[in-house]
């Protein structure tokens, strides 16, 4: 049994997508023990409830260090046996210790085709904002393995999705999430739950 631990700070749609596909049977041989939010308020916390699934909120303000916040983190994923993390819409960077404790064993999804609108102050509405800026015509959405950059990590799967000319950050967000997100990232789940991702330097081949 692959256990998952979630990371969380909003609307908790990614993870949605993940528990859907665990529960029709898509994604076999796996089980989330643990969703962890930053905020008290994410409604991820909220969705979890009629599945059982355990949640706690574990926030950076309630230790003395940066440091302090990770190690509890990390122990706390530790203590229940977790052996993969998905970050799902978490806006806390993550530590190098925190990183180290998971070697290629923490996912990321991104709504850009990184390296394109990622790194530090890309998230979110942000980014869909920044490809409008740009008059970009195609973004999408990565997911990644974590490393100790931002959005740095060796990238597991990518899907592109048409920008529209009267696109807000919004209407893209949505879209971007529906036709990108919600597919790719339950996608690399299954793909590492059957064993079929290899990591080769920076590359991550499928087997
Ligand atoms: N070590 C890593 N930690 C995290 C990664 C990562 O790749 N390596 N991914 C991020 C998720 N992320 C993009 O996918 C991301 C999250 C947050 C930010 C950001 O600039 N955050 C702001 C604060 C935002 C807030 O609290 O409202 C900041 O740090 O100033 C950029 C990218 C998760 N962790
Ligand atoms: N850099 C991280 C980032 O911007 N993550 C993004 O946060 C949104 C909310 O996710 P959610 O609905 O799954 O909570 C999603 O679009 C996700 O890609």
């Amino acid at each position: 049994m692959l256990k998952i631990g979630v990371l969380v700070s909003g609307g908790g749609t990614n993870l949605q997508a993940i528990i859907d596909r665990i529960n029709d049977g898509t994604i076999t041989d796996t089980e989330i023990v643990s969703v962890v939010s930053n905020k008290e308020n994410a409604y991820a916390l909220e969705r979890i409830k009629k599945y059982n699934i355990k949640g706690k909120c574990i926030k950076p303000r309630d230790y003395t260090t940066r440091q302090e916040f990770n190690f509890a983190l990390r122990d706390h994923f530790i203590s229940l046996g977790v052996d993969l993390i998905l970050l799902a819409g978490y806006l806390v960077v993550l530590s190098e210790d925190f990183v180290r404790a998971f070697p290629n064993r923490i996912m990321n999804i991104h709504p850009s085709l990184i390296p394109a609108f990622c790194g530090n102050g890309y998230y979110g509405l942000k980014v869909h904002q920044g490809v409008i800026d740009r008059g970009i015509k195609v973004t999408g959405a990565t997911v990644h393995f974590v490393d100790e950059g931002t959005d740095t990590g060796p990238i597991i799967l990518q899907k592109a999705v048409e920008v529209e000319d009267n696109d807000t950050p919004e209407i893209l967000q949505r879209r971007v999430m529906e036709e990108a997100e919600w597919t790719i990232y339950p996608e690399a789940v299954r793909l590492y739950a059957e064993d079929r991702i290899k990591i080769q330097g920076n590359r991550v081949i499928i087997t």
